[in-house]
């Protein structure tokens, strides 16, 4: 199989064609080709295939670390984005996916923008186990009561705000709510600092994969949770480990925007 190894902010990816109807790799050959050791290794697996629609550039599918078929990935996005533009020779790109249209634009600056969605809040849609909408909610963690907030950005994700991101428990919190009763399918975890209106700090405990150096559907939440409740403006600069996101959310019902570099590391091909 021949892949492009890709990365956003350290968020790293192996990128490949499949193919209409082709074959996909197993849950099995998904987690031994992710093992940092004996396997390429990656936090998800992009899989690109032809649109069903014609007004459509590229379809796309995402495999987490552990194999797990998930719905979007905002940094993944980005990438699939700089390496279908290039293929076709535009700078705007449409691309579907299972949790939706998402378009992709490459700046002049280099960077490239990914339009994510308007994000959902109904705890259905994660789904999440709450009787109503709900800007906080607490959560039951081992002894402590957590306050979080969730979102969909097409995949889950829950947002606590911390006092320090250095400091965070993201190693036992992160996994204890990621698998929490209450998530169905899992959550994706972020820990989010508010340094001012216009600039916070996250680290992103990943569902299937663990915490990874950027996340960029998590970046989208937490700015999304961040401005419901009342701590951000419209456009914010999200520190992760792996460096800067810029994501841009005019309001509810408005589609929120990721920005950030899109880096292609190698070329390589893999016996399966
Ligand atoms: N790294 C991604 C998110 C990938 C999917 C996530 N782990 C999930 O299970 O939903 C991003 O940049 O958004």
């Amino acid at each position: 199989m021949s892949f492009t190894k890709m990365h956003g902010l350290g968020n790293d990816f192996i990128v490949f064609d499949a193919p209409a109807g082709a074959e996909l790799p197993s849950a099995e050959a998904f987690r031994r080709l992710a093992d940092r050791r004996t396997g390429i290794g990656f936090d998800q697996a992009l899989v690109l295939m032809p649109p069903s629609r014609a007004d459509f550039d590229v379809f796309y599918r995402i495999f987490n670390a552990d194999g797990s078929e998930v719905e979007q990935c905002g940094n993944g996005a980005r990438c699939i984005a700089s390496l279908v533009a290039r293929r076709i020779g535009k700078a705007r790109v449409r691309m579907d996916s299972p949790g939706g249209e998402v378009n992709g634009l490459l700046g002049d600056d280099g960077l490239v923008s990914v339009d994510m969605g308007v994000p959902n809040f109904a705890p259905e849609s994660l789904p999440f186990d709450a009787n109503r909408e709900a800007d906080v909610y607490p959560l039951r963690v081992d002894e402590k009561e957590l306050q979080i907030g969730t979102v969909s950005m097409g995949n889950p994700h829950a947002v606590m705000q911390v006092p320090s991101v250095r400091e965070a428990a993201v190693d036992t919190l992160g996994p204890a709510v990621e698998n929490h009763p209450r998530f169905a399918k899992r959550t994706n975890v972020g820990f989010m600092e508010v340094v001012s209106p216009t600039h916070i700090r996250l680290r992103v405990f990943e569902r299937g994969v663990g915490e990874t150096q950027a996340c960029g559907t998590g970046a989208c939440a937490a700015v999304a949770v961040g401005r419901r409740w009342g701590l951000l403006q419209e456009q914010v600069q999200v520190d992760a480990p792996g460096g800067r996101m810029v994501v841009r959310w005019p309001g509810p019902d408005q589609a929120l925007w990721l920005t950030g570099p899109a880096v292609t590391v190698f070329e390589g091909t893999v016996e399966l």
